[in-house]
């Protein structure tokens, strides 16, 4: 279960208000963030403005004294502006890693629940794309959405105040042209950007789902002259990537123009409006400076706004992707009160068991079976007769009808990591890790030595392979074990199996890459490593078998 404390999403919600309680446990750091980019832009508005009116005055030359207040106030803005930046930076990052962390792990979390009947069907690139960037891109909600906006409010009707205590005719032409640019521009770009920023989210996971897939099978392509095609596939991804970000590109452009239009349409609205305030001596002739400037240095609080709509549409298609993984349904939920783990010699007692992959037509149907305590049984069976599958029930990852007992308990009773304390599952082709052939063994049990190890390994018959590698137990197995065989694969897979020490043992074809004399050996030594042991062993091919208890036919 998670080691963090994450918010419980509501289903039904937008994508986007689902991130919202992410963001709520941070709420302190965003307001300071907030708080600190409101002085930040702030600063720069005052910098401005007393320039502006230390300028206009200093023209006038009165006496120095009268300008000194001005003067500190330029420097003290000055300094703000950065150093509040600054701040506002370190916080405002600090509370999005968090954050980001937070919902990261909560997306790994349920993707560690649900695996692996429950992990929803993507290519595998796609997932790998909702996992890190489509995670990452939600940061941009408190960076690039929220914190702009709410700073950039905040600025902007302070400024409005200022400008109406200065001439109050100029806080209109301020509050129409600020209103402007933070409502009607950013709709603007985000209406233009509206589906190349929802689509690129998905064409991003598409892309890197191709180049998996393009790498994975790169031998296979390249000899059925199949290579060419995918890479002209995956040029296609590129160019569609390519036009959705020029397209967001342009709707970017486009608000940076009307933007620019607006403050230049401002500045010219404030001097009609405060030159005949100053001939008809209702302004200070110094404070025209402080007036006409007001509308370029208030312009930074809404300029990140039409960005941070065209964010805002990226955030809500990255978070409908993280989302989507995060409404991944738990095939095998725990139980609510869960019982207790059998301990000793575990029998397993199928009656009428039938199970089926989500959403897929039913494989077992009416399964019973007794497999006595320390008896080793081979299940045999035509392909697609479901033999994997009761494996995969008994390991606790299929939902199932009728009754799986582990010694007295029955298996729905259990919660699914006690279930796997009790029963160890070889599959098919189990996964290697790109190191050497003693930590891939050893992640079964990590405080086993070398010697254990060594003990598992000779019990699958790899013993004589590791004696003629010069880095014997170190030696490395590459990437997907593409520096050892198939069937060495399959047996460090066993060796697992051997080296945890589960009273149930659920082995799926451990000799099926291996020649018939070297199967008879391995399957012989492997019984000898499980005596005592509950075994199950899914077989093809009858070597080996002959020396199990008995033989059950599935139908
Ligand atoms: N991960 C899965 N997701 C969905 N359906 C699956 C999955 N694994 C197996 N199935 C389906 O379940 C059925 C039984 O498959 P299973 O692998 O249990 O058969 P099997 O007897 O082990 O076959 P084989 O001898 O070829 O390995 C098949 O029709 C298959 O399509």
């Amino acid at each position: 279960m998670s080691a963090v404390t994450t918010p419980v999403p509501a289903a039904g919600q937008s994508p986007v208000r689902r991130l919202l309680p992410w963001l709520a446990t941070e709420r302190s750091r965003l307001a300071l963030a907030i708080l600190l980019g409101f002085l930040a832009i702030g600063s720069g508005v005052g910098l401005l403005a007393t320039s502006a009116w230390l300028i206009s005055s200093a023209a006038l030359q009165p006496p120095i004294l009268t300008l000194e207040v001005a003067i500190v106030g330029v420097r003290a803005f000055g300094i703000g502006k950065g150093v509040f930046r600054y701040a506002e930076r370190m916080v405002s990052h600090d509370a999005a890693f968090r954050v980001l962390s937070r919902l990261r792990l909560a997306v790994y979390d349920r993707l560690a629940v649900v695996a692996p009947a429950g992990v929803p069907a993507y290519r595998r690139g796609d997932l790998l794309e909702r996992l890190v960037r489509d995670v990452d891109a939600t940061q941009d909600l408190p960076l690039r959405v929220l914190l702009p906006y709410a700073s950039g409010a905040l600025v902007a009707l302070a400024s409005v105040v200022l400008a109406y205590f200065i001439l109050p005719a100029s806080a209109v032409v301020l509050l129409v042209s600020l209103a402007l640019a933070s409502t009607v521009v950013p709709w603007i770009a985000a209406s233009a950007a509206a589906d190349a920023e929802r689509a690129s989210a998905p064409a991003r996971g598409a892309l890197n789902a191709d180049v998996l897939t393009l790498l994975d099978g790169a031998a296979d392509l390249t000899v059925s002259g199949a290579a060419p095609a995918w890479l002209d596939r995956l040029a296609e991804d590129d160019r569609r990537i390519g036009r959705l970000a020029a397209r967001s590109a342009n709707a970017s452009g486009l608000a940076s123009a009307l933007g620019v239009l607006l403050s230049g349409g401002a500045v010219v609205a404030m001097l009609l409006v405060a030159i005949p305030a100053v001939r008809s001596g209702e302004l200070v002739g110094v404070n025209l400076a402080v007036l006409v400037l007001l509308p370029l240095a208030t312009y930074e609080a809404v300029v990140a706004m039409p960005t941070a709509a065209l964010a805002l549409g990226r955030v809500r298609g990255s978070a409908q992707r993280v989302v989507e993984v995060l409404d991944a349904v738990d095939p095998v939920p725990d139980p609510e009160s869960p019982a207790e783990v059998p301990t000793g010699v575990v029998g397993v007692r199928l009656d009428g068991l039938r199970a089926s992959w989500p959403s897929g037509p039913e494989v077992l149907e009416g399964l019973t079976l007794d497999v006595a305590p320390g008896e080793r049984v081979a299940i045999v069976g035509s392909s697609g007769s479901g033999k994997s599958t009761l494996l995969a029930v008994l390991a606790g990852f299929l939902p199932y009808d009728g009754s799986v007992r582990l010694g007295d308990v029955e298996l729905r009773d259990l919660r699914g990591s006690d279930v796997r304390t009790v029963v160890g599952w070889c599959p098919q082709l189990p996964h290697v890790f790109d190191t050497s052939v003693v930590e891939n063994v050893r992640l079964a049990k990590p405080e086993a030595s070398d010697d254990e190890v060594r003990a598992a390994l000779d019990a699958v018959g790899l013993g004589p392979w590791l004696d003629a590698q010069p880095r014997g137990l170190n030696t490395s197995v590459g990437d997907h074990g593409a520096l050892v065989s198939a069937g060495q694969r399959q047996r460090l897979g066993v060796a697992r199996v051997l080296l945890a020490g589960h009273p149930v043992v659920l082995l799926d074809e451990p000799t099926e890459h291996l020649d018939e004399a070297t199967a008879e050996v391995v399957a012989a030594e492997l019984l000898r490593a499980l005596t005592g042991r509950t075994v199950l062993w899914v077989a093809h091919r009858p070597h080996g078998v002959a020396a199990l208890d008995r033989t059950v036919r599935l139908p």
